[in-house]
C-alpha cells in the first residue's frame, strides 16, 4: 500500500468506527462463551440433582427475555434484542440438551416460524402431518415438545386442536403469538397474466377474501392442507399461484406478485406449545382450561361468578359441543394468572364444585415475544 493510499485510510472515519466494532466483537464474543460455559455448568448441576433431569425451563427464559426487554435502551428496539437473546439462549440450551421440536408441518408453515421463534434455530424441529401426530409424538416422548395453532385473530379457534386437547394428558407450556403476513407467489414459470388458479390453505384462502375477490375476482380458488403445500404445487405450474408467508416462499423459492395481501393489518395466530411437564411460574403467566357444565340455565354465569369475584382477568372463552350428551357444552377458559397462585386455587377450587368436569390444561409464561 502506498504512503497516499495508508494516508486515505486513515483519514477514513470508517476506518475508527470499524476497529472499534472489531472490539466490541471480540468483548462480545467472549461474554457469549462465557454465558455458554455458565450453561454447561447449569447442565452439571441439574444432572447431579439425579432424576430426570429437565434441562429447558420455559419460565426461566421467559424471566430472561423480560428482563432483557425491560433493559433494553435502544437504539435496536425490545423485540428485536429479545429475538437475539433467544438465539443465544438456544444455542446455549443446545449444549446442555438440544430441544426436539414436533410442529404442524410440512417444513415452511407458519407453525414452523412459530417453533423457531420459540425455541430459536438451534432446536431439532420435526415436520408432523397431522395436529393429531404432533400431540401423538410429545406423548410417545419421541421429542420434547409440540407446537400447534390454536387461534386465527381473525379466523378464530382452531377446533380440531381443542377437541384434541380433551383427550390427552399433555400440558400446555407455553405460547406463541406471529403476526402473518401472506403474500401471492408464483414459480418461474407461472405466466403471470394467465394465472387461473389460487391454491391456499382454507384460513388463509379466508384471510385474503376481500383481497382476492378486488384484485382477482375470476381465480378459482383452491383449498389445500397447508399453505407450504400450495407454495410447493406452483412450482411446477404455469397457470397458478399460491397464498403463503415468507418462509414457503423462501424454502421453494417462489416470487411475490403481492405483499401483505390479508385482509386484517394485524392478523396474527396463536400457537401453543405442549409438553409432558407443568411449568412454575415466570410472574407473568396464563392458564388454559376445560370445563364441562351440565346444561342448565344460567350455568355459563354461575362459571363465570367465580374469576369476577376474585377479579381474574379472563383472556379467552370459547365454547365446544361435548362428545358426551347431545346438548352438553364444554368451554375453554383462558385467565390470567397461575395454577400455583392462591387467588387462583380459590378460583379453581369453586369451579370444580361447580362443573361437571374441570380440567388444567396448563399454566405457562404469557408470551413475551
Ligand atoms: C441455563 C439454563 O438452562 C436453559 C438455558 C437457559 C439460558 O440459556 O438462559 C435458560 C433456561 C433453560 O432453558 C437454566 O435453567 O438456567
Amino acid at each position: 500500500m502506498s504512503e497516499a493510499d495508508k494516508g486515505a485510510e486513515q483519514s477514513n472515519p470508517l476506518v475508527g468506527l470499524r476497529d472499534r466494532i472489531d472490539e466490541l466483537d471480540t468483548n462480545i464474543l467472549q461474554l457469549i462463551s462465557e454465558r455458554a460455559r455458565l450453561a454447561q455448568e447449569v447442565a452439571r448441576v441439574k444432572l447431579a440433582a439425579g432424576g430426570d433431569a429437565v434441562f429447558y425451563r420455559p419460565e426461566r427464559e421467559a424471566q430472561v427475555l423480560r428482563a432483557i426487554m425491560e433493559k433494553n435502551i435502544g437504539p435496536l428496539d425490545d423485540e428485536e434484542m429479545a429475538r437475539l437473546f433467544r438465539e443465544i439462549m438456544s444455542a446455549c440450551l443446545a449444549l446442555e440438551k438440544p430441544v426436539r421440536v414436533a410442529y404442524l408441518g410440512p417444513e415452511g408453515t407458519f407453525t414452523q416460524q412459530a417453533a423457531l421463534k420459540h425455541f430459536g434455530h438451534s432446536a431439532v424441529c420435526v415436520p408432523m402431518s397431522a395436529i393429531d401426530e404432533v400431540f401423538r409424538e410429545v406423548e410417545a416422548g419421541a421429542v420434547n415438545y409440540g407446537v400447534v395453532p390454536v387461534e386465527n385473530s381473525s379466523e378464530g379457534v382452531v377446533t380440531h386442536t381443542l377437541d384434541t386437547f380433551m383427550n390427552s394428558s399433555l400440558q400446555i407450556c407455553g405460547e406463541v403469538v406471529l403476526r402473518i403476513h401472506h403474500h401471492l407467489l408464483c414459480g418461474e414459470n407461472t405466466r403471470q397474466d394467465k394465472i387461473t388458479r389460487v391454491y391456499s390453505h382454507a384460513q388463509s384462502l379466508a384471510q385474503c377474501r376481500k383481497w382476492l375477490d378486488a384484485h382477482w375476482p375470476m381465480v378459482e380458488k383452491v383449498a389445500v392442507s397447508s399453505n407450504a403445500e400450495a407454495a410447493r404445487r406452483v412450482k411446477s405450474e404455469w397457470n397458478s399461484a399460491a397464498i403463503a408467508g415468507d418462509m414457503a416462499a423462501e424454502l421453494y423459492g417462489l416470487t411475490k406478485i403481492a405483499e401483505k395481501i390479508e385482509d386484517e393489518p394485524d392478523n396474527s395466530t396463536r400457537f401453543l406449545i405442549i409438553g409432558n411437564d407443568s411449568v412454575p411460574a415466570s410472574g407473568t403467566d396464563k392458564t388454559s382450561l376445560v370445563v364441562a357444565m351440565r346444561n342448565k340455565p344460567g350455568s355459563l354465569h354461575r362459571l363465570l361468578a367465580p374469576f369476577h369475584c376474585y377479579d381474574i382477568d379472563l383472556t379467552r372463552i370459547e365454547t365446544r359441543p361435548a362428545r358426551s350428551g347431545v346438548w352438553n357444552y364444554v368451554f375453554f377458559i383462558d385467565f390470567s394468572g397461575h395454577k400455583d397462585d392462591p387467588k387462583v386455587q380459590y378460583v379453581l377450587r369453586e369451579v370444580e364444585s361447580l362443573a361437571a368436569e374441570l380440567k388444567v390444561l396448563g399454566s405457562y409464561p404469557k408470551g413475551v415475544l
